[in-house]
């Protein structure tokens, strides 16, 4: 460390010793308590290492004196210290952390009965008890909620079973690094907003972080709403959403700790990096990491056996006219309605009911057409399994006759022979041909789907034969909700009926082949909650007035926290544009930003790109749908990959008016320009865009 750096700290810390000296008093007692419980903690795990040590010891030196119960309990035994060693490890290392940093605000609140005055609660990660007594708050407890939902004045909490209504008369901030106060503020010196921009203006981390000292009084309403079934939040860029929805997540594996665990909640995300970069928020908070899953991941699983699929085809990628027909239509509301209606007469359709008859046994048509209709909440096969048991019980009833009934199977086996298509794909295919357009359907080859016909086939198979539904998940979290066709939707309602949070921002679809809309989606949700986020946090107030520009959107707010404009490098000849990349990739390495993206309008431009930079050994990694995680460092990467990653510096070069002109083209550079948190360039060769006109 440099001297003048000591020197500050130094500094820093005799300031906050005569302003607040009673917090450093305080710090001194809370970290004694810490050290004691770690010091047991770690004797605990210590004392559990050796047990495990010895009783493996004992097994192995008695396993072949051949007394198998001792050894199942000497198992058993073991599987049981490995299992509290694992909770003591936990605990001991919440413990270190709580050492580390054991707070970050303290509030003082009287509450209107009380008698005892102000009670000072210090608000924390996790809770922190000694002798029984709570002396730090977790930051999901209720009463912590005030420090996020109140000034000084008046102030309430919901309790489980109470309403608390009082006064809030203190509201102190602190920093507390390595167990020392690097800052402690009064929010009556106005200077919590100092405090968030001091997070904001942080240089990127390769993962997403958590947030719990900022968080904003609008979106801790989300993170703390237990009431709505479904939870829709449309926000802009940089608002946070996806930040909310994981703390949303703690705060229900705190709040529900008894009945949802993590392995009883998944997120749906848009590919690996993304799913990888946000994989760090939850272990920070404390909870254990989620099952993050895309859409391919469900239909892999779903899929029927001898039924394949290929990936999607990026739409700014494809002259294809004909694909682009089939995507469009089956990515409309009413096409969901076309399938339902289809699926409605299945048991006609798909069922010919014909007379059972076995030796002198008879069952008549119309009686097990009539069965079939009865069980409508189940798949037509599942059905048919129902309706063979009926007709099993009817034979066996007639008690008069001397010949047995068929066995249970060979009716089923008989009632499958009355199914005009045996397979859900005879059915898919039956499907475009009653609505008049086979065409719609075009397999790659035989047996194998494109991807805009995986969700509707998979749509026709819960009718058909059934899909797995999913019982472990208790909560579903879908980020960019704008990304997903409503035959996606309806497949995943029916996998997932538990409660969910869908987020996501329609101003950033970038797929012109789904124009879904959020009054659409909100509609699909029966009594959802929709909640919009209009202040954007990541980028400069600079960079977020550019994007505003760009889309001619007016709900949209910046932070105030300020940076250089957004600037335009014109170049005379591609060539020339590529040197002009190479040497700001080399200005970043030399620069004190973490990471650098930049970003192409497709995949291919981002290949091509990075492979002319490797030529002129510039130091860049490249992502591309196939990746699976994120790096620090300089990046190439098409828009569709950049999708929810932010970077400190964004140069987004092929900005001229051939790459960049229609209106929906728009979307696609918002999208990419919102990734920069400080600072935004463009690059073109030639003519500038036509959408960027009269903005630099
Ligand atoms: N209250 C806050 N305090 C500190 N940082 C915040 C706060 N809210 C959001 N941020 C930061 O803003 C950035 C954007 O957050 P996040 O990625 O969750 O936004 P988003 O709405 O999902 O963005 P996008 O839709 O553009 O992908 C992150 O760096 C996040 O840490």
């Amino acid at each position: 460390m440099a001297r003048e750096d000591v020197k500050t700290q130094q500094e820093n810390l005799s300031e906050i010793a005569a302003a607040f000296p009673e917090e450093i008093v305080h710090l001194e007692n809370i970290t004694e308590k810490i050290c004691l419980e770690l010091a047991e903690a770690e004797r605990s795990v210590e004392q559990m290492d050796e047990e495990y040590r010895e009783t493996q010891l004992y097994m192995a030196e008695h396993r072949n004196e051949g007394d198998a119960k001792e050894m199942f309990q000497s198992e058993m035994a073991l599987r049981q210290i490995d299992s509290l060693g694992a909770s003591a490890v936990v605990f001991r290392d919440k413990l270190r952390k709580t050492k580390a940093s054991p707070y970050f605000a303290r509030i003082d609140f009287l509450p209107e009965t009380g008698d005892e005055g102000a009670l000072a609660y210090y608000i924390g990660l996790y809770a922190f008890r000694h002798e029984r007594q709570l002396l730090i708050i977790d930051w999901r407890s209720p009463v912590a909620s005030m420090f996020y939902d109140f000034e000084l004045g008046h102030a309430s909490y919901d309790a489980p079973r109470d309403h608390v209504e009082g006064e809030l008369v203190l509201k102190r901030q602190f920093k507390i690094k390595n167990g020392e106060i690097e800052f402690a503020f009064d929010s009556s010196q106005n200077i919590q907003d100092d405090i968030l921009q001091q997070e904001l203006a942080h240089t990127s981390d390769e993962k997403m972080k958590s947030i719990i000292s900022t968080i904003q009084k609008e979106q801790n309403k989300i993170i703390r709403n237990e009431k709505a079934h479904t939870l829709i939040i449309q926000g802009v860029a940089g608002s946070g959403k996806t930040s909310i929805a994981l703390h949303r997540v703690a705060f229900l594996l705190y709040r529900f700790r008894n009945t949802i665990k993590a392995q009883n909640v998944t997120i749906l995300s848009p590919n690996k990096v993304f799913g990888d970069y946000i994989s760090n928020v939850l272990p920070e908070l404390g909870e254990e990491p989620i099952f993050e899953a895309s859409l391919e991941d469900l239909a892999l699983v779903q899929m029927e056996e001898g039924v394949d699929f290929v990936g999607d085809r990026n739409p700014l990628e494809t002259e294809d006219k004909a694909w682009e027909e089939r995507v469009k239509f089956k990515a409309t509301a009413e096409f969901v309605r076309e399938m339902d209606a289809y699926i409605e007469k299945l048991p006609e359709t798909a069922f010919q009911a014909q007379d059972f008859v076995f030796e002198s046994f008879l069952v008549p048509a119309d009686w097990i057409q009539a069965r079939v209709n009865v069980y409508t909440r189940f798949p037509l096969m599942q059905r048919l399994e129902a309706v063979a048991d009926d007709i099993h019980s009817r034979l066996e009833n007639e008690f008069l006759r001397e010949e047995k009934p068929p066995h249970r199977n060979r009716i089923f086996i008989a009632l499958k022979k009355m199914l005009p298509f045996k397979t859900t794909l005879a059915l898919y295919k039956d499907f475009y041909r009653q609505l008049g357009k086979p065409k719609m359907y075009t397999p790659v080859k035989k047996g194998v789907l494109e991807w805009n016909d995986v969700f509707p086939y998979l749509y026709l198979q819960a009718a058909f034969t059934g899909l797995q539904e999913s019982r472990l998940i208790k909560h579903l979290v879908v980020d960019e909700m704008q990304d997903y066709s409503p035959i996606q939707y309806a497949v995943i309602n029916r996998l997932f009926k538990c409660p969910k949070t869908i987020l996501g921002d329609f101003g950033q679809s970038i797929n012109p082949n789904c124009q879904y809309t959020l009054e659409e989606l909100h509609q699909l949700y029966e009594g959802s909650e929709l909640v919009r986020l209009e202040k954007s946090y990541r980028s400069t107030y600079e960079i977020i007035h550019f994007a505003k520009s760009i889309v001619e959107m007016q709900d949209f707010e910046a932070v105030e926290r300020h940076g250089d404009a957004p600037e335009l490098l014109a170049a005379e000849t591609a060539e020339e544009e590529i040197g002009l990349l190479a040497d700001r990739i080399s200005a970043f390495h030399r620069g004190g930003y973490n990471a650098l993206g930049i970003i192409t309008r497709t995949n291919t431009e981002a290949k091509e790109l990075f492979d002319r930079l490797k030529e002129r050994q510039a130091e860049v990694n490249l992502i591309t749908p196939e990746s699976k995680s994120f790096q620090n460092g300089a990046t190439v990467l098409s828009i569709q990959m950049s999708k929810g990653l932010e970077f400190d510096e964004v140069i987004l070069p092929f900005a001229d008016d051939r790459t960049y002109c229609t209106e929906f083209d728009r979307n696609l550079l918002y999208v990419a320009c919102t990734r920069a948190m400080h600072r935004l360039t463009l690059t073109c060769t030639g003519r500038p865009s036509r959408l960027l006109q009269g903005l630099l």
